[in-house]
């Protein structure tokens, strides 16, 4: 099948800011994303802050240009399209849900004209089809057309984030991109957002990429499950092999950290903070941080190899092994974790004087 979004070798570098002012650094936000999205899968993308979910996010829909590499839509070079075709080729099929409904929706407009401005651009339909479609849009979210008239400012948190699921479906989208979309809600609505958005995809056989922090969320949600770290996509797994099948140590890692897991064990200890994505590591960009991590890793960068499914790829040298326990896992890090902090205290200082 032909995919709706495809990736190809896609950067982005930013110039890097200090203060507000630019410096000679750059901020390496992607590095090398190959990726295709089929229409009507859910994808999910997690990842520690900073890893460059949201600017993958943008990219997929057409919101942020990359540095290099191509962005295909539907078999067309998105970014060689003249601008007006671009924006008709983005508008029509893709569209986007932001982390805080609150700032991303015009607080001086009534939930109506937010729902309609996008037909109004994109110049679909006559005045009064234009009004039949903001009341199904608020109808397909769950919205009483009471709050037609509302402000955002006038809404719950709740209802907000349905107006804006309802504004990035208004031109009928294949593809629905969703960065965070419950992060900012009060736990008791998150669930209901999160099954809005499931349901949404079954009834109108939406593709959704679903970016979150929350790997438990994602692996419920999704079809297949992507990790990124440091600006790359390090493992792309189908969601019931991202628990304890994962192969890259990183995702293992992240899964181990997650809450509220059946059978609660300890984190995996990780060494170190995430290095800057305006100085990422040489060879593997975990490696700083990794328990397994030697020589190679620090100079060659690992291509993708497969794992024993054909869906699921990851981006490492020394890989988990197939059926290796997360404790088994716990125990060696914090064993390469002992041994890292011995080798840094002078040898006299490991023995205890006699007391
Ligand atoms: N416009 C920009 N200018 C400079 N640097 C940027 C810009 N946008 C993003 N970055 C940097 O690019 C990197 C990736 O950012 P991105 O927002 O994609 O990460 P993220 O994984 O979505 O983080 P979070 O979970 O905190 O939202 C970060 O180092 C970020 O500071």
């Amino acid at each position: 099948m032909s995919a709706l979004v495809r990736l190809s070798d896609t950067h982005v570098v930013h110039k890097a800011r200090s203060g507000g002012v630019f410096t000679r650094d750059k901020v390496y936000a992607l590095t090398g994303a190959d990726l295709a999205i089929a229409p009507g899968e859910t994808v999910g993308v997690v990842g520690e802050s900073g890893c460059g979910k949201s600017t993958l996010a943008k990219v997929l829909v057409g919101v942020q240009q990359p540095t290099s590499g191509t962005v295909t839509f539907g078999g067309r070079d998105l970014w060689s399209l003249k601008p007006a075709e671009r924006r008709t080729a983005v508008g029509g099929s893709t569209g986007m849900i932001f982390q805080d409904p609150s700032t991303a929706l015009n607080r001086r407009l009534p939930v109506r004209q937010i729902l309609r401005d996008p037909l109004d651009v994109h110049r679909r339909g006559t005045t009064a089809e234009r009004a039949d479609r903001v009341r199904e849009l608020m109808s397909l979210v769950g919205l009483p057309r009471a709050l037609a008239d509302a402000l955002p400012g006038q809404l719950s948190g709740g209802q907000r984030q349905r107006v804006a699921i309802a504004r990035a479906l208004a031109l009928d989208p294949d593809l629905v991109v969703a960065d965070e979309p419950t992060s900012a809600l009060d736990v008791s609505v998150r669930a209901q957002i999160l099954n809005l958005l499931l349901d949404l995809k079954e009834r109108l056989g939406l593709a959704l990429v679903f970016v979150s922090h929350d790997i438990q969320t994602v692996r419920r949600m999704s079809d297949r499950v992507i990790t990124m770290y440091l600006g790359r996509i390090v493992e792309e797994s189908p969601a019931d092999e991202v628990t304890d099948r994962s192969r890259h140590p990183y995702t293992r890692a992240l899964f181990s950290a997650t809450p509220g897991l059946l059978d609660p064990i300890d984190p995996i200890p990780l060494v170190g903070p995430v290095p800057s994505a305006t100085r990422p590591p040489s060879g593997c960009p975990f490696r700083t941080r990794c328990w397994k991590a030697d020589e190679v890793c620090g100079s060659v960068m690992p291509d993708f190899a497969a794992a024993s499914r054909p869906d699921h790829r990851f981006r490492c040298h020394h890989p988990v092994e197939e059926g290796e326990s997360t404790r088994a896992l716990v125990a060696q890090a914090e064993s390469a974790a002992s041994a890292t902090a011995m080798a840094d205290v002078p040898f006299q200082q490991h023995i205890r004087e006699p007391s």
